[in-house]
């Protein structure tokens, strides 16, 4: 009944026992028609219900005509259709918004998962290890959901009995290239079940100019809000928090590290005209921010010896509040008497680990360590821009809570700015673009809050647009102080 066959022939053979020298061919045995045709039977109504519960709408839209055809005359149907075209478009053209959410993402998002991710899901994930072809069978993740929005394809996946979120973490390059997209981001979605964020383009690549200034006849702000720096991958404003933490911005040079901080500021120029903020600046390149040093009210420190002195004021105004407010409350609510300070230090390691003056290198480092410990609780933040992010040229910097990662020169600094595993979990901040127009001021995001690093790309605040800040905030200070 069996033969024992040697040496090459094993391959094409099947055996029960994988780890055997000696190999088996078993008996073929022939199943009968009938079962065969009912097994497909079965599986095709199993697979229309499951049509039907999915797409319910679609399925009774074709269903009707299809009948109208069959039943009662087939240039019914065509008629229908063809009145239908235009309402769709006049659809489109009129609201366009709610034309895409019901109909051409939907419309999208199945073409896309038959044509890319169907066609392509067996040998993507065999590929990429995250499949498994055992004994003859395929073990593969599957498929649950596609859906498209205007820049991405939105994949939900069910991973394999075993596997975690950082197999996938991992193999995010392979599936981004085996699908066609220009990079892969790879979430948790529920316990078992992966999220790949799979951009069709970037919709990023055009810089966003800087916001409009405050109007200066609406009312003064209360508190000091997430300041709106720019815009998130899928065209949403983006809202970077500054009170109540510190963030830390590195990038190489031309990365477009000016354009955060001045987005920031300008952000908070509102809040600086009423009283309930204030920016100290120290510009130790004397570059990047003596353009706006009208802005600043005097606290604005460029040579090493005043950025100390300017830290050291900080250090010393926090601890009187951190004083005031033991043992009485543990939070700071910004007024125009205890306004939120935010302390912005441009290319920080110039005054640390450039530094060549000893002392003044430990007073600035231990200044900066006070503030970024101490500090946020009592309303003192520091936002700080930093090119290198090696340990030894900034090693404080586990002391920001939150931290953005522009373009960097190596894919390891990807981690040590936005700590382990944010590359793999889709941060290429070393693959931004060089180009400054389609990548400068793009950055990955990464809060204490949320392990998942967010794309981002700050406005681009021209020279004249500091000038027009510089120009607003005198005036609008004016008219609070007449109005008081
Ligand atoms: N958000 C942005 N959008 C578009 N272009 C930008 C943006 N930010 C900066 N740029 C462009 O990139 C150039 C470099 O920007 P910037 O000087 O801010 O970089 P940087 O990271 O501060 O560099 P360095 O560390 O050398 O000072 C700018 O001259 C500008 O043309």
């Amino acid at each position: 009944m069996f033969r024992k066959l040697p040496g090459d022939e094993a391959r094409n053979l099947v055996t029960t026992s994988p780890d055997t020298k000696i190999v088996f061919r078993p008996v073929v045995v022939n199943t009968p028609a009938f079962l065969t045709i009912g097994l497909w039977v079965v599986r095709l109504i199993a697979g229309l219900v499951r049509l039907i519960w999915r797409h319910p709408i679609a399925v009774g839209i074709v269903g009707s005509l299809a009948a109208l055809a069959v039943l009662v005359d087939w240039r019914g149907s065509v008629s229908l259709v063809g009145l239908a075209l235009p309402v769709l478009a006049g659809w489109a053209v009129i609201h366009r918004p709610s034309f895409s959410s019901w109909i051409a993402w939907p419309l999208l998002a199945s073409w896309r998962r038959f044509w890319i991710y169907r066609r392509h899901w067996q040998p993507v994930m065999v590929v990429s290890g995250l499949g498994r072809h055992l004994h003859g069978r395929d073990y593969l993740p599957r498929l649950v959901n596609v859906a498209c929005t205007p820049w991405a394809d939105l994949v939900v996946v069910r991973m394999l009995k075993g596997q975690c979120l950082e197999d996938w973490t991992k193999r995010a390059d392979h599936l981004a290239q085996g699908f066609g997209a220009i990079s892969a981001r790879v979430t948790l979605h529920a316990p078992g079940v992966v999220l790949l964020v799979l951009p069709r383009r970037d919709p990023l690549a055009e810089p966003i100019p800087a916001l409009p200034l405050p109007d200066r006849t609406s009312e003064p702000p209360s508190e000091v809000e997430p300041v709106e720096v720019g815009e998130r991958e899928d065209g949403l404003p983006y809202r970077l928090k500054v009170h109540g933490t510190h963030v830390l911005v590195a990038g190489a040079t031309g990365a477009g590290k000016g354009s955060w901080i001045w987005s920031v500021i300008r952000g908070l120029l509102s809040g600086m005209a009423s009283g309930l903020v204030e920016v100290w600046a120290l510009d130790p390149k004397r570059m990047e921010l003596s353009l706006g040093k009208d802005l600043f009210r005097g606290k604005y420190a460029a040579t090493p010896e005043e950025c100390a002195d300017l830290l050291e004021t900080a250090v010393a105004q926090m601890q009187q509040r951190a004083d005031k407010y033991a043992g009485v409350r543990r939070t700071h609510t910004p007024t125009v008497d205890e306004p939120f300070v935010l302390v912005v230090v441009d290319e920080v390691a110039f005054l640390t680990a450039y530094q060549s003056d000893k002392h003044l290198k430990q007073r600035i480092t231990a200044a900066l360590a006070t503030l970024t410990t101490q500090g946020r609780a009592v309303g003192f933040g520091v936002l700080a821009a930093l090119q290198d992010p090696r340990k030894e040229v900034m090693n404080i910097r586990n002391l920001f809570p939150d931290k953005i990662a522009l373009r960097l020169d190596e894919s390891e600094q990807v981690d040590m700015v936005l700590g382990d595993g944010a590359r793999d979990r889709g941060a290429l901040a070393d693959l931004i673009s060089p180009n400054p127009t389609r990548g400068a001021g793009i950055g990955y995001v990464r809060l204490e809050t949320s392990p998942d690093p967010i794309r981002v790309r700050a406005t681009y605040v021209s020279d004249d647009d500091i000038r027009a800040m510089v120009a607003h905030l005198p005036t609008a200070t004016a008219d609070e102080t007449r109005a008081a």
